[in-house]
């Protein structure tokens, strides 16, 4: 169990530089600093779902991936029980898509460069010729310091929603705008299934949430999400690269043993709409066939009381590997354990 206060202040002035204080929009917003807080212990006594904490006057007992509160009906607590995802229509106004996507054009023409954000490159376009604008970017990352963007995490229809799967203390842990390109024809622009969990240092997973938000209609054409219903029920599976023959995106592990008779789902979803999904759910998305880039943005979020785990000697030694050699041959960084590269934004 981590009691992770000396790694908080390591991580802290590692981010504080890329830390702005709160958002205009929202005097809401505390400054990162960014930390999951408290050994496990605290993380599951604070957990109104253990099963002693459940009234039973309220829901039967058997829900462990939800929280008591009055946001879902009970059919869509169930749902999100059974299957690890909920999808909730039109839940993000079409006014505020359209200002993260100016921003987005903007960060793609250069015109803005958020501290800490990761812009990452289709592989088939990052080993071709250049590129303008956002044709050459295949999704950005960690815009936590982008206060556009980061609207999104503070969205209070996003909020109610992730509350009931973490509880109300909040942490913006990941984000992501993902420009999902055209397909050039080698299947580049598939994202293998996988566990999200797989990149993610902190724990327990009941308490960590993705915010999933289509940016336009999105169905099996332009690469719509695919889940495999309930897998959010079994454990964290090694990741590796798959041996897909056109090559594959750069940190695009997938689970190679997946079951490829198990249903899956594909999600079309229209604008708006949002899921939110379980980190263990086994998820990817299909080919873009379409000439256009598809676009979604999402955040994951954790409750406060999550604590950070050391991934070594796990299977999730191998991301983290990867993520510092990675870092030390482009930027010179010294290797750096994993808890420590992944830092959150706290929402107020
Ligand atoms: C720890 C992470 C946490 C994530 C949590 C996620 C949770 C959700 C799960 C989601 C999980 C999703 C998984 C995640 O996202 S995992 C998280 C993503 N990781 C990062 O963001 C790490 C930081 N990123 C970077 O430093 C840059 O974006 C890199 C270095 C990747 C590219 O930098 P840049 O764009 O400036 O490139 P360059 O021009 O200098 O080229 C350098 C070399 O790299 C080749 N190259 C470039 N692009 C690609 C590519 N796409 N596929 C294959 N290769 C690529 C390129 O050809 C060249 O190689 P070579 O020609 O020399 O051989
Ligand atoms: N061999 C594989 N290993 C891992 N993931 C895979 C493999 N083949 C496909 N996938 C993933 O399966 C998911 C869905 O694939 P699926 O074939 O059902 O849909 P699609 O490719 O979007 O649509 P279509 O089959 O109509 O082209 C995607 O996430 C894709 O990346
Ligand atoms: O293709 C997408 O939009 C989802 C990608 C995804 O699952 C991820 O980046 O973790
Ligand atoms: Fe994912
Ligand atoms: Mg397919």
């Amino acid at each position: 169990m981590t009691k992770a206060s000396d790694e908080m202040a390591a991580t802290a002035l590692y981010v504080r530089e890329s830390g702005r204080p709160g958002g205009p929009a929202t005097a809401r917003l505390k400054i990162l600093l960014g930390h999951l807080q408290g050994p496990a212990a605290t993380a599951i006594a604070a957990y109104p779902t253990s099963a002693a904490n459940i009234s039973s006057s309220y829901h039967p007992q058997q829900f462990q991936y939800t929280l008591d509160n009055n946001v879902l009906t009970l059919e869509q607590r169930q749902f999100y029980e059974d299957n690890g995802f909920l999808v909730i229509k039109n839940l993000v106004p079409e006014a505020d898509i359209q200002r993260y996507r100016n921003q987005f054009e903007r960060i793609c023409r250069k015109e803005v460069a958020p501290i800490g954000l990761q812009i990452m490159k289709d592989v088939t376009i990052a080993k071709s010729e250049f590129h303008a604008d956002e044709k050459a970017v295949t999704k950005i990352q960690d815009f936590q310091s982008d206060e556009e963007l980061f609207s999104y995490c503070t969205n209070p229809q996003i909020i109610k929603y992730v509350e009931c799967f973490t509880g109300p203390n909040i942490m913006a842990m990941h984000t992501m705008l993902i420009n999902k390109p055209p397909d050039s024809g080698k299947k580049t622009s598939r994202h293998p299934f996988h566990q999200d969990l797989h990149y993610f240092p902190f724990r327990p997973s009941n308490s960590i949430v993705c915010a999933w938000t289509a940016m336009e209609h999105i169905d099996r054409n332009n690469g719509c999400l695919v889940v495999i219903p309930g897998t959010h029920k079994g454990t964290l599976k090694p990741h590796d690269y798959p041996k897909w023959e056109g090559g594959v995106n750069i940190m695009f592990h997938g689970i190679q043993d997946y079951d490829a008779n198990q249903p899956r789902t594909h999600l079309v979803m229209e604008k708006g709409d949002t899921v939110f999904f379980h980190p263990l759910l086994i998820h990817g998305s299909g080919r873009n066939k379409t000439q256009g880039f598809r676009k979604a943005i999402s955040c994951h979020f954790a409750s406060s009381n999550c604590y950070y785990t050391d991934v070594k000697g796990t299977s999730q030694e191998i991301i983290e590997k990867e993520l510092q050699n990675l870092l030390e041959k482009k930027y010179g960084i010294s290797k750096i354990p994993l808890k420590k590269r992944i830092v959150g934004r706290e929402l107020l």
